[in-house]
């Protein structure tokens, strides 16, 4: 089944159209890569996804059924977004425990305390951390807190908009581990934006390469890692990393 389908999607910010015409089918379970320039409308489509950019027409589909144009509940608690920024993503005033639970108070789910705690675990964060507020945390902490706010709700699917690009080097690594454990532990679909294509190359199956708003290349990860990419646009982008499309973590 697809996770998210994509259909002759256009997305405008008032009279400014930013994504054109945009088609994608990625598969349950799949890790999925937007790559391109900056302003070329990758975190539109996440945000589009998520209910967060309001004017777009064609179709999205989340896991077969089509989306409307509201706030939808059920896609919330399907489709969950983790943004680049884990400082600003989190209340200041607000513990973790209560960062947590939110999302099941709203959804008037019970057996809170446990479900944090697991979570917590689940993230590779310790207990301790649980009645903290964010500025007691470290930028790597705060991420995995944010990616566990994510999970809370059980989704299938997470829109990750740069997740590691506000971190150290060496806590991008940690947060990227998470990642791929958390994936193949829950099962769950990635639909990725980044401009670092060692961590598409570490990370994901497929990549689609965007410029002006539209998809100029959809291809294997295994063709990224050769250099073997067929658009002159996608090929410029990888000679602009340095041929760097692999990365030890
Ligand atoms: N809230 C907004 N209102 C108006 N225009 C916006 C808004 N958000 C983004 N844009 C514009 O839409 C276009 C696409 O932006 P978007 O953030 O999707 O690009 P991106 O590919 O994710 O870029 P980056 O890699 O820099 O994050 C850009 O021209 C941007 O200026």
């Amino acid at each position: 089944m697809s996770a998210i389908r994509l259909n002759n999607l256009d997305i405008a910010y008032g009279d400014t159209k930013v994504v054109h015409g945009v088609n994608l089918d990625i598969a349950e379970g799949e890790s999925f890569a937007l790559v391109g320039e900056s302003g070329s409308g990758k975190s539109t489509i996440l945000r589009a996804i998520a209910g967060l950019a309001p004017d777009w027409t064609g179709e999205i589909a989340v896991l077969a059924r089509p989306r409307s144009h509201a706030i939808e509940r059920a896609v919330a608690r399907q489709v969950q977004m983790v943004f680049q920024d884990p400082y600003g993503s989190l209340h200041p005033r607000k513990t973790i425990d209560a960062v947590l639970s939110e999302p099941l108070e709203i959804n008037s789910i019970g057996n809170r305390g446990d479900r944090v705690e697991a979570m917590l675990q689940a993230v590779g964060l310790d207990r301790r951390f649980r009645f903290r507020f964010p500025h007691q945390l470290s930028g790597g902490q705060r991420q995995r807190v944010a990616i566990a706010r994510a999970l809370m709700l059980e989704p299938k699917v997470l829109l990750l908009d740069e997740p590691t690009s506000a971190l150290d080097v060496s806590v991008q690594a940690e947060i990227l581990n998470l990642l791929k454990r958390l994936r193949r532990e829950q099962g769950l679909t990635y639909l990725l934006v980044t401009h670092n294509l060692p961590v598409v190359s570490f990370l994901c199956d497929r990549l689609a390469v965007m410029r002006h708003g539209r998809i100029v290349e959809v291809a294997d990860v295994a063709l990224l890692k050769r250099g073997d990419l067929a658009e002159p646009y996608s090929r410029e982008l990888l000679a602009a990393t340095q041929g760097r499309a692999s990365l030890t973590v």
